[in-house]
């Protein structure tokens, strides 16, 4: 990183109608699949979605409702939560389709993101499959209808625009740290609920010893070569000496339980065999400090 070129950083919330590219576009920019995580982990999980890192500057896309649901709750989202999903975001990306009108459902998301004090980006997608001409017709549409800081014409399938669609989306973001290591895409989730899976057991596997005052940290987590095996490396974080102990047991065998349990659940998730390291440490007051708690994932309203 030069010296006269600061790193950018933040929160993109992406909108859009149903079937216009949303996921297609987000797997384009991070340059791979986005694995489906269960219903179940996703009603737990913060709404961080995916990761993009360059030497410039750092993308974080906000999983905004409605992206990911059923095709008739948008104009619920879009008049319930659009304020609240935009809160958190830096820069709002709406993405369309080629088209020589503004449909109703486009009126729509208009209407509420004239609301929103952020930059908001155009993306005009699927631009392989219209003429130039076409593609200018809706950018002359579409020009007036919110205070644009940028309009981009993208093909999320053929990754035509790609560079630019990013510098633009960078460009916008403001100075800022890198908040994940430049190698994390999605895996953070992944992380952030085999945490979860560990902590779920701990918690059963405990009964009433130890109500709620433990976090788990995953130390390390990575896929072997062949791809068949995960070693996973997890600390238990606990308040008081005393609890150590009895979630480690007598002779280890209560941290033996939680690992167990733990493990094969993670190897559900994860479709690998896991072979699974935990340790358990003590930290006073871990949930007081809120720098401490948003390292585990959790948010400052929890
Ligand atoms: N020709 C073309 N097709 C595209 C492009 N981007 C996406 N598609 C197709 O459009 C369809 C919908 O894409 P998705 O990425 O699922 O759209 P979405 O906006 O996430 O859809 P919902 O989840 O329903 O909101 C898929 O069949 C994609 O292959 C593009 O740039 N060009």
């Amino acid at each position: 990183m030069q010296e006269d070129k600061k790193f950018r950083s933040g929160f993109v919330a992406i909108i859009g109608r149903p079937n216009v590219g949303k996921s297609t576009l987000m797997n384009c920019i991070i340059g791979q699949k986005i694995a489906i995580m269960s219903s179940k982990a996703q009603t737990t999980r913060k709404r961080i979605e995916t990761v993009y890192t360059n030497d410039e500057g750092q993308i974080v896309f906000l999983d905004t409702p409605g992206m990911n649901r059923s095709r008739n709750k948008l104009g619920d989202f879009m008049v319930n939560e659009v304020s609240s999903a935009f809160s958190d975001a830096d820069v709002v990306m709406w993405i369309i389709e080629p088209g020589d009108r503004i449909s109703a459902g486009e009126q729509e998301i208009a209407e509420k993101l004239a609301g929103v004090k952020k930059p908001v980006i155009l993306v005009i997608n699927k631009v392989d499959v219209n003429t130039d001409e076409e593609v200018f017709k809706t950018i002359d549409i579409y020009k007036d209808v919110l205070d644009f800081t940028d309009i981009v014409p993208v093909s999320a399938l053929r990754e035509k625009n790609r560079e630019e669609l990013i510098n633009v989306i960078i460009k916008n973001l403001p100075e800022g740290p890198m908040y994940y290591d430049e190698d994390t895409v999605t895996e953070e989730t992944e992380r952030d609920i085999c945490a979860e899976l560990i902590r779920e057991q701990a918690l059963q596997k405990l009964d009433k010893e130890i109500p709620h005052g433990i976090a788990v940290e995953i130390d390390t987590m990575k896929v072997r070569p062949d791809g068949r095996i995960t070693d996973v490396e997890a600390t238990i974080i606990c308040e008081r000496d005393s609890h150590k102990g009895i979630i480690i047991g007598k002779g280890g065998a209560m941290l033996k339980r939680i690992g167990t349990g733990a493990r094969i659940e993670m190897e559900k998730l994860l479709m690998t065999k896991v072979n699974l390291k935990l340790f358990v440490k003590v930290r006073r007051d871990w949930r007081d400090n809120q720098n401490m708690l948003r390292n585990f994932g959790y948010s400052d309203k929890r």
